[in-house]
């Protein structure tokens, strides 16, 4: 449990692999950032959705939203203009056309997201999955399936791009861990292509 923590406060761990991960600082700057922020957690329909685990169901620990013009995930809703005009900014530096996007709301550090890899049918089996995140920095950690020993910690900070590349959803999970330091609201976007 200690080494857990330790990991999880380490930040940015040295050689992240290039071949699953790209990260870009400030793709967004300060004032862009801010206003983002604010208008997504104003303005966005947030729900807390169930999961089930062991034929118990619990209450995800964020708040969620999906928007795009794929029909098939229920209740998602047409992309707004800001939506919009940041799938315009993050597709060409991917290649890769979008027609959803999911938004994610930590509201602090109880928020998270457990241990996953994004690898529904829906999406293929080799997924490219462009993450946005504003607010509160957060570490992203990823584990070796097969090998839970091999892992990496990336700090998403406010306004930076994260590229998940075609391998990490078959051979990698990621999470976003739960922190008892203060935290204050992070939004993040996944922007998916779903088929
Ligand atoms: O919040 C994040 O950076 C990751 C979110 C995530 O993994 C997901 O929505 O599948
Ligand atoms: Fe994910």
């Amino acid at each position: 449990m200690e080494q857990l923590a330790l990991f999880s406060e380490a930040g940015q761990s040295k050689g992240i692999p290039t071949h699953l991960l790209d990260y870009r600082a400030g793709l967004f700057n300060q004032t862009e950032s801010d206003t983002l922020l604010a208008k997504f957690i104003r303005e966005t329909p947030w729900k807390q959705t169930r999961q089930k685990l062991w034929e118990k169901e619990y209450l995800t620990p964020r708040l969620t939203c999906w928007y795009g013009e794929t029909a098939r995930i229920a209740g998602t809703l047409p992309w707004t203009p800001e939506l919009q005009a940041i799938r315009e900014i993050v597709e060409p530096l991917v290649g890769i056309t979008f027609n959803s996007v999911l938004l994610n709301y930590y509201r602090d550090g109880n928020d998270s997201v457990a241990w996953h890899s994004d690898k529904e049918s829906i999406m293929g089996s080799q997924p490219v999955i462009a993450s946005v995140s504003f607010g509160q920095v957060r570490c992203f950690d990823i584990r070796n399936k097969t090998d839970h020993k091999e892992r990496y910690s990336i700090k998403l900070e406010h306004g930076s791009f994260l590229l998940m590349k075609a391998g990490l959803q078959e051979h990698w999970e990621h999470r976003i861990s739960k922190s008892t330091r203060p935290m204050k609201a992070r939004v993040n976007l996944t922007f998916r292509l779903v088929i």
